[in-house]
């Protein structure tokens, strides 16, 4: 029988993480152990430190503090190792709209070292993940909102990282569209075992995680099943423990 998420051995370690602008503390002291097989969703509001947690572990920014290992290679000393593991979605969207969808992953692809048939492989299998093998031949600039996100999802997925990492990968989009791409990433992260660190502020689309680690002035809360997070907290969903958490009351128990 494979292990279970919790049972397995993490596949990000993130240690005491520390880092500053100036006089603001954005992360001070996060410590996380990732699991294989897992949907974490990251859970703060604005300003809370979700990206600048994410610039660190994508080697964007170098923390003040702590460290990070990710399958074993500590980031900052093994960052080819450690960021080949990682497939990554940005915040901002991030595909050439000139290109077809085609040409914009097989850039992608050649960064990572896949050309002909490998790469076109890769490229189709990818594509099929997220059922846009249609859109192969047609223009970034042509799609929707939500398949576009869904191609950059693709793109992340297609060398195959063992880690997830996305950041507001919904931003933009109509509830729907919110929903599909969230099935999407869970039902993949159970079927590839994969090590999924989602961020967000939208309380309901991670209503369904397998843990949720709330994230608010740069320290973790709270860290759980989103079931015990609500146990523990009160109030009848997640969104009632999260405002009571983050020090923002309901609206319906406002004096
Ligand atoms: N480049 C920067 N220079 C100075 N302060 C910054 C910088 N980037 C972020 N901050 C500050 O660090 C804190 C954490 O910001 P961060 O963007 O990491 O939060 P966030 O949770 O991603 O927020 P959002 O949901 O609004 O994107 C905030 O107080 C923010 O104003």
């Amino acid at each position: 029988m494979p292990p279970t998420a919790s049972q397995a051995a993490p596949a990000v370690v993130i240690d005491a993480l520390s880092k500053s602008y100036g006089k603001v503390r954005a992360l001070d002291g996060v410590s996380l152990a990732l699991s294989p097989g897992q949907f974490t969703a990251l859970l703060g509001p604005n300003g809370a430190g979700k990206s600048t947690l994410f610039q660190i572990l994508t080697g964007l920014f170098v923390a003040d503090s702590g460290s990070v290992q990710v399958l074993g290679h500590d980031l900052a000393r093994q960052p080819t190792r450690a960021l080949a593991a990682m497939g990554i979605v940005f915040q901002q969207p991030s595909l050439d709209l000139d290109l077809t969808v085609e040409q914009n992953l097989a850039y992608h692809a050649g960064l990572h070292g896949l050309a002909g048939r490998r790469a076109r492989d890769a490229i189709a299998e990818a594509l099929a993940l997220f059922g846009q093998e249609g859109a192969r031949s047609q223009r970034a600039r042509t799609l929707s909102g939500g398949n576009r996100r869904k191609i950059e999802m693709a793109r992340a997925l297609m060398t195959e990282p063992a880690v997830v990492l996305l950041d507001e990968p919904t931003q933009g989009l109509d509830p729907a569209s919110r929903r599909d791409i969230v099935e999407h990433v869970a039902r993949l992260t159970r079927e590839r075992g994969l090590c999924v660190l989602w961020a967000t502020h939208i309380v309901s689309e991670v209503e369904g995680a397998d843990r949720v680690v709330v994230l608010h002035k740069g320290r973790v809360l709270d860290d759980g099943p989103p079931a015990d997070i609500v146990a523990r907290h009160g109030g009848a969903a997640l969104e009632d423990a999260f405002l009571a958490l983050t020090g923002r009351e309901p609206a319906g128990r406002a004096a």
